[in-house]
């Protein structure tokens, strides 16, 4: 399968899951001139290849019509910081939203056999921390924080925003997004516990 029609893919699973509400989300993959990323405002349920921009590492546009993501510049900030990413998936959801105006000094995890889908993670037993950082409407200080920060090998949850997940290839990215947002529901469906 080509990157394209990967990326295609993975948006598509997102968006399948309620993960992109109301034009929420972008996603993006390396390629060998810069990355493919989505363009701003778009459906994210029905994204098609037009909907794909390339861009280089700068954000600068090379390919497509329309405008990239507005967070666009985040996603080459994260592909100049590590050049083991090879894919980034952000996605709006109601856990990662609530969880991170709650905890934004981050987020520990213990316990949870799903850990071990993070890459790195062997046990249940571990204490992870999973980051999150300010939000801004500004990539250049959004990409501070989240350099502030680095490294974050799963990827980290914007306040009051939502997730983004690295990962090495597009299937591993997509193994940490749904991990990430698994442990988040978990974590959220907890907190009602003490009521
Ligand atoms: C509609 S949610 C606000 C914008 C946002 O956070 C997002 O993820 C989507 O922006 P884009 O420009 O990539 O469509
Ligand atoms: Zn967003």
């Amino acid at each position: 399968m080509s990157i394209q029609d990967e990326l295609l893919a993975a948006i598509s699973w997102a968006a399948q899951r309620g993960w992109a509400p109301a034009t929420g989300g972008n996603f993006s993959s390396r390629t060998d001139k810069g990355y493919l990323v989505t363009a701003s405002g778009v459906d994210k349920t029905c994204v098609t290849a037009s909907d794909l921009l390339l861009c280089n590492l700068d954000g600068g546009v090379l390919e497509g019509d329309g405008k990239p993501s507005a967070e666009s510049d985040l996603h080459a900030a994260l592909y100049r910081l590590d050049s083991t990413i090879s894919c980034v998936l952000h996605t709006h959801t109601v856990a990662s939203t609530v969880l991170s105006r709650r905890f934004p000094e981050g987020i520990e995890l213990s316990g949870f056999e799903m850990q071990k889908a993070l890459q790195g993670n062997q046990t249940h037993t571990a204490t992870i921390h999973l980051p999150v950082v300010p939000n801004s409407q500004d990539m250049n200080e959004l990409a501070d924080n989240v350099r502030a920060g680095w490294p974050m090998p799963w990827g980290f949850l914007v306040v009051g925003h939502g997730i983004y997940a690295v990962g090495s290839t597009i299937a591993e990215c997509r193994r940490h997004l749904e991990a990430i947002e698994f442990l988040l529901a978990c974590t959220l469906e907890e907190s009602r516990w003490s009521k």
